[in-house]
Parts: C-alpha cells; sequence; structure tokens
C-alpha cells in the first residue's frame, strides 16, 4: 500500500476545447489595413509594411481580433478586455480540484483564475494558479504545473486555460517588430481538461509519457527576443526580434538533446551520441551534430504557429515532411497566433482529419493517443473549432 502510493500519477488528457470566434470579428486583410492606417500615424516609408508583412506571414482571410480591436480608433478600455477572457475562457465545472490560468499579456485584480471561480463557482478548496508574461511557452509551463500538482492530489481533475488578450496591447506606433506583432496575433484559447482518476482512463483520449522544459532565460538575446516596452517615441508596444529565430533553433537543440533518449530508438540515440562525442570531447571542427530523425519518435507534431518563419525554420532543421508542418500552417493561416493555445487547434486540426490513430504520439509534451480519436463530425457534435471548415483543409 506504502508502496502503491508512492507511484507516480498517471496523467491522462481527457478532453479539450479550443474558442471559436464568431464571424463578426474576423479581420480580412484590407479591413485589417484600414483599420490600421486609422490608429496608426504611419510614416510614408512604413505605410506598406504591415500589407507586406501580412502577405508573408502565412495568416488567411477568416483570423479574429476582439471586438475592442474592431473600433476605429480601437477601445481600449480595461472593460472589454476583460469581456474578451470571460468570452475566450469557458469550461464545464464539474469536479474541478486544481486550476491553471495562463495568459501573457493581461493581468488584473481579481486574477483570471478568480474570474473563472466566481463565474461557475468552483469549490473553496480547489487549487488554483495564474500564470502571466510567460508568452507561448506558457502551454507547456501550465501543463507541467497541473501535472506536479496532480503528482500530489491523488484522484483529481486539472483544467488548464491557455489564452492571450491584445486588447490593451494594440500598439500605434512605427517600430517594425512592435508591428509584425499586431500583424501575427489574434483571438483564441483552449481549454484543456486533465485527469488522474482511474476512472477517467476509460473515455481519456491521451496520456502524457514525456514532459521536456528548459529556460534560455539566462542568455541576453534570448530573453529579449519578445519583450514588452515603449518604442523610440514612448508608445508601448511588443517587440519580436529578429533574433527570435536563433532563439528558437537553441532552444530545440536543448529540447532535443534532452528528449532524444527519452523517445527515439536506440540507433537514433546512438548516431546522435557519436556525433555529439565527436564535436564536444574530440572538437573535430569536420562533424556536424546530427539531428536525429524525429519522425521515427512521433506521427504528429505541433509545431508553435508563431509565424510562416517559425514554422519554415523548424521544418527545415528538424527535416520533416510538409505533412507533419500542415496542422501548424493551416493553424496560422484558420487562426492566426493565438500564442499559448496554437498547439490545441493542431492538435483539433489532426482530429477532424481523422488522423488521430491509438499509439500514435505527438509533440511538444508528449503525449501518446488512447483509441482512435473520431473526427468531430462522428463524434455527436462534440465543438471543435474546425467544424465548419475542415472540408476546405489543406490550402
Ligand atoms: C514576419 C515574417 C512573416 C516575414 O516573413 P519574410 O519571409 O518576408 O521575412 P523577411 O525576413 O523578408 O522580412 C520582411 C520584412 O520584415 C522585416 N522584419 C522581419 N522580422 C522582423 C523583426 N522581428 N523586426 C523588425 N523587422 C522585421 C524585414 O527586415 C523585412 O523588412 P524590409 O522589407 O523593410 O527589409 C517572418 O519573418 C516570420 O514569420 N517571422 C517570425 C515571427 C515571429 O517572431 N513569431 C513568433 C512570435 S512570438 C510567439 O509567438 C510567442 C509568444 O506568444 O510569446
Amino acid at each position: 500500500m506504502i508502496y502503491m502510493r508512492k507511484l507516480p500519477q498517471t496523467m491522462y488528457l481527457v478532453d479539450f476545447v479550443c474558442y471559436h470566434p464568431p464571424t463578426h470579428l474576423q479581420v480580412p486583410t484590407e479591413y485589417f489595413l484600414k483599420g490600421f492606417h486609422h490608429y496608426i500615424t504611419l510614416s510614408a516609408s512604413s505605410v506598406e509594411f504591415p500589407r507586406k508583412i501580412l502577405e508573408r506571414s502565412g495568416l488567411g482571410e477568416e483570423t479574429c481580433l476582439s471586438e475592442g480591436l474592431h473600433a476605429i480608433p480601437p477601445n481600449q478600455s480595461l472593460a472589454l478586455a476583460r469581456k474578451e477572457t470571460e468570452e475566450v475562457m469557458f469550461i464545464n465545472p464539474k469536479d474541478i480540484g486544481i486550476l491553471v490560468v495562463n495568459c501573457s499579456l493581461f493581468s488584473i485584480t481579481p486574477s483570471l483564475c478568480d474570474i473563472i471561480i466566481n463565474k461557475y463557482k468552483l469549490r473553496n478548496n480547489v487549487k488554483s494558479f495564474t500564470l502571466g508574461g510567460m508568452g507561448c511557452s506558457a502551454r507547456v509551463i501550465a501543463v507541467d504545473l497541473a501535472k506536479g500538482a496532480l503528482q500530489v492530489h491523488r484522484n483529481t481533475c486539472a483544467i488548464v486555460l491557455s489564452t492571450e488578450n491584445l486588447t490593451l496591447r494594440a500598439y500605434h506606433g512605427n517600430n517594425k517588430s512592435m508591428m509584425i506583432t499586431s500583424c501575427l496575433f489574434r483571438i483564441g484559447g483552449a481549454a484543456i481538461l486533465l485527469s488522474n482518476k482511474n476512472k477517467d482512463k476509460r473515455q481519456a483520449k491521451y496520456k502524457l509519457v514525456q514532459m521536456v522544459r528548459t529556460h534560455h532565460g539566462s542568455d541576453d538575446e534570448a530573453y529579449k527576443s519578445v519583450s514588452h516596452h515603449e518604442d523610440e517615441a514612448g508608445e508601448l508596444g511588443v517587440s519580436l526580434s529578429k533574433s527570435i529565430m536563433r532563439a528558437a533553433g537553441e532552444t530545440l537543440k536543448t529540447n532535443i538533446t534532452t528528449l532524444g533518449p527519452l523517445v527515439l530508438p536506440f540507433g537514433e540515440q546512438l548516431r546522435f551520441l557519436y556525433s555529439m562525442v565527436n564535436k564536444k570531447l574530440f572538437k573535430n571542427p569536420k562533424t556536424r551534430m546530427y539531428i536525429p530523425d524525429f519522425k521515427l519518435a512521433f506521427e504528429h507534431f505541433c509545431i508553435h504557429a508563431g509565424g510562416r518563419g517559425i514554422i519554415d525554420e523548424v521544418e527545415k532543421n528538424l527535416k520533416l515532411y510538409p505533412v507533419h508542418v500542415e496542422a501548424s500552417r493551416m493553424t496560422l493561416h484558420r487562426f492566426g497566433n493565438t500564442s499559448s493555445s496554437t498547439i490545441w487547434y493542431e492538435l483539433a486540426y489532426i482530429e477532424a482529419k481523422g488522423r488521430m490513430r491509438k499509439n500514435d504520439r505527438c509533440n511538444s509534451a508528449v503525449w501518446i493517443v488512447l483509441k482512435n480519436v473520431k473526427p468531430y463530425f462522428a463524434n455527436g457534435g462534440k465543438c471543435n473549432p474546425w467544424e465548419d471548415c475542415i472540408h476546405r483543409y489543406h490550402v
């Protein structure tokens, strides 16, 4: 009995839903650019910049912005920002013991967790955590936090709510790195139900098998790659530095080194080890680090849809095929960069395509599929954000 209590708890992903924004919130390119012209005093040289970025971004014509950002000039009131968050975050409140909410750019009192607890009248011993400022990486951090809490609290359900809120963050200046953020980021969110209850095993879709987190905050360049600050003219904005690709590449390398031994076939591990020893120990300048074939470890890849450039880079570095990055590209096209929730739209895409088969493995936390997941239309009308458009994808 004592031995049993010490066993690590298995964490199941019972189900998840993604916010499906209403069509009146859509921002087709021309409409978006018209709004941009109204609320930004663009200098002559930068007038064409947002158009250029939008055309090359990988975003389609149906991505959405919050109600406040449709107004001309934008209505950036706290009330509308709060309304946005309340609309995006929704749960089924039954039996929740742990609540984790992550939202990078919107932090208020009462907290985002408090809003949910009050709205759904959650029980008073619920363990709640609100994470802020962590960008898209919070998608892993929030699940990891829930996992840690589920190790301590047995026979418990946890909800993770991942979202971003841009209403208060529309940028009104000429700084290109900050304009890019406005061009790429869109409204979105996801709710993920996790459980360590034995009885949930039967209905759960996925089981967590590995979780890897690495932190590159000690590297100054990585630290500054996404940053909220004032521009040269004193306008607040969130800048994306050009070095983000390099930072993403470095993080990928560290993750590969950590995750490789846990998921790769033995032969791939050996090849990787051989190249590492050659390069690091024998300092052989001719040896290039071997990038293991992760296609042998995963059937599905959910790569953060941060921008076309990011997806291109990961596809190239990991030598993936177009089908492996299809869910990321289609998510970027249909929903835009929704920050920490993009990977859940991607998982929903793979499900909607009917590609999720029993025993398949998905990154980025490593999930194993517990049963064939039926696409939405075979699922009794269960909510999938792709349900009205999956037949039109891929594009
Ligand atoms: C923005 C792009 C779509 C542009 O694609 P292109 O293939 O056209 O790239 P390009 O290099 O030719 O760039 C076109 C123009 O944009 C400029 N440009 C590109 N990136 C820039 C940047 N970060 N800051 C300032 N300017 C930039 C180039 O100088 C050029 O300007 P000129 O024409 O004047 O020479 C792509 O670079 C991309 O996807 N970048 C990654 C976006 C990103 O960082 N996403 C992660 C967000 S963070 C995130 O998602 C996590 C979170 O939520 O926190």
